[in-house]
């Protein structure tokens, strides 16, 4: 349902993303894995339309949205989580919340006290009225995921929602991920350089280095003996 189809992208003159491909089918999670500074969060932001595509196309429901604005891509059912979550700190947890709101199509207005985010992240109902800023980095991160699920996206991109971050938070992040696949069949293309997460959770995975992938498979092949190499492991 989304795919990218031998694309370069990059900064300015300099490409990072070489001859990619890569698809992310309906309902399932795909994993794409490597170290820092591989091009993982620029093929993220690729894929919203936050950079620009030089050559290669995307396709969204068979369609080519290379020239679709981030804002257009957010509202036809493409929800991003980007590394380093962009919580605004001075906005309260529930005005945080009520931003992921804009990406609806629908002229939804307010988030109901019984929303399945609350059941996802209870800490955030109960912090409704703390300063973003004021919140852990964990709990920033479960609001950064709150907030795109208020939009009820189909397609899910996640940048790396387990850097820096405390272990059973990890674990609540990791349940709700699972439940979002196998309940509500959302579409999840998921960035990782943890390998215990990836493996969790993935369908498929590709590996990127140097702007490339180096490596695909299902999520059998996922193993620590194949990652060496690719992962520090
Ligand atoms: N705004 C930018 N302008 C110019 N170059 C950039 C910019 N952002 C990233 N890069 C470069 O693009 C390359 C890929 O970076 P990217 O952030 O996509 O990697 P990554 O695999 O997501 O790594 P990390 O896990 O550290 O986020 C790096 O060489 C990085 O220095």
């Amino acid at each position: 349902m989304l795919e990218l189809n031998r694309i370069e992208a990059g900064y300015g003159e300099s490409a990072v993303l070489r001859d990619v491909s890569l698809t992310i089918p309906k309902g399932k999670l795909v994993c794409l894995l490597g170290r820092n500074g591989v091009g993982k969060s620029t093929l993220l932001k690729t894929l919203m339309g936050l950079i620009k595509v030089n050559h290669g196309h995307i396709d969204y429901q068979s369609h080519n949205i290379n020239d679709k604005s981030p804002t257009w891509r957010s509202r036809k059912g493409i929800g991003y989580i980007p590394q380093g979550r962009e919580i605004f700190s001075t906005l309260t947890v529930h005005e945080n919340l009520q931003l992921g709101l804009e990406a609806r199509q629908d002229q939804k207005k307010n988030i109901e006290p019984g929303h399945q985010v609350y059941d996802y992240f209870p800490i955030l109902k109960d912090m409704q009225n703390r300063k973003g800023g004021d919140l852990s980095g964990g709990q920033q991160q479960q609001l950064a995921i709150a907030r795109t699920l208020v939009a009820d996206p189909d397609v899910i991109l996640l940048d790396e929602p387990t850097e820096g971050i405390q272990p059973n938070i990890v674990q609540d992040i990791q349940d709700v991920i699972k439940d979002l696949k196998q309940t509500n069949e959302k579409t999840m293309l998921l960035v990782e350089q943890s390998f215990d997460f990836a493996s969790e959770v993935a369908d498929y995975f590709y590996v990127m280095d140097r702007g490339r992938i180096v490596y695909e498979g299902e999520r059998e092949e996922l193993t620590e003996e194949n990652m060496r190499g690719y992962l520090s492991i």
